[in-house]
């Protein structure tokens, strides 16, 4: 039996936890949802990944079968790459890909908090796979795998308490500044709030748990105050909103 981490097909760069569906690859341990993009990779054992002579090639990353727009949930259907699952999968790929620069600007800076960073950055990819399990198509199976609870959300909410105690009240419009590890975490806020729009309509039609669309909720406002926190930590100005004279 494979590790989980080594448990999914590969995917770089594309939605965070999820994996090909079962119908490739059997539904068991070690064969759903894990860690994502960076995860370790279980080698293809298609026609792809033999050499012309018979022999054992590195493995592939690519498998030619999303090449006609279609691609798999972790349910087995076939869906076109523009499907709302999609949609959100991706962008909550980005969102982790967002968090992941603002935590490398923390990193530089000796911010504690880029700790927490990872930790959301592994949620979302559980995020991934409920989005990628919907709820029509899933099995019993499938939905223990990949259920979301809503412990994740009261994480966040006493970190953001916790933030907020030490930040100096709100007296103004902020806009996105704070040197590099706050803009980055404005920016990541920005792309969490996009991927709510995507998960709040899946969530609307019964496909995916309201847990995961509270998180994204809960997580963008983590991130603003993580935001002030940074810059505030770094002695940088916040740069407020002021009205332009028309
Ligand atoms: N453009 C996309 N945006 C978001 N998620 C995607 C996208 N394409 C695929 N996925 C999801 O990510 C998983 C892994 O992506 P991958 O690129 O391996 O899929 P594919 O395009 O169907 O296959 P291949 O790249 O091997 O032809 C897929 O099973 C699917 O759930």
């Amino acid at each position: 039996t494979e590790p989980p981490s080594q448990g999914h097909r590969p995917h770089i760069g594309t939605g965070p936890g999820i994996g090909t569906g079962d119908r490739d690859r059997g539904l068991g341990p070690g064969s759903g949802p894990g860690p994502g993009p960076g995860a370790a990779r279980r080698p293809l054992t298609t026609p792809a990944s033999r050499s012309p002579a018979g022999g054992a090639r590195a493995p592939r990353i690519y498998t030619r079968t999303g090449d006609g727009g279609f691609s798999s949930t972790f349910t087995g259907e076939r869906r076109p790459k523009g499907d709302r699952v999609f949609e959100a999968l991706g962008t909550t790929d980005e969102l982790s890909s967002a968090i992941g620069l603002a935590s490398e600007f923390g990193v530089e800076k000796g911010h504690a908090f880029v700790e927490q960073l990872r930790k959301v950055q592994c949620m979302l990819q559980d995020v991934g796979s409920n989005i990628a399990t919907p709820l029509s198509s899933a099995r019993e199976a499938h939905l223990k795998r990949t259920a979301f609870s809503e412990k994740p959300v009261l994480e966040l909410e006493q970190w953001i308490d916790s933030y907020s105690e030490q930040l100096p009240p709100l007296r103004a419009f902020i806009l996105p500044s704070g040197g590099k590890s706050s803009a980055a975490l404005h920016f990541s806020r920005a792309v969490c709030r996009r991927a709510e729009r995507c998960v709040v309509p899946l969530v609307q039609a019964g496909e995916a748990d309201p847990n995961v669309a509270k998180y994204l909720n809960r997580l963008s406002d983590y991130l603003f105050v993580l935001a002030r926190y940074a810059a505030m930590k770094e002695g940088k100005e916040e740069k407020i909103y002021i009205k332009s004279e028309q």
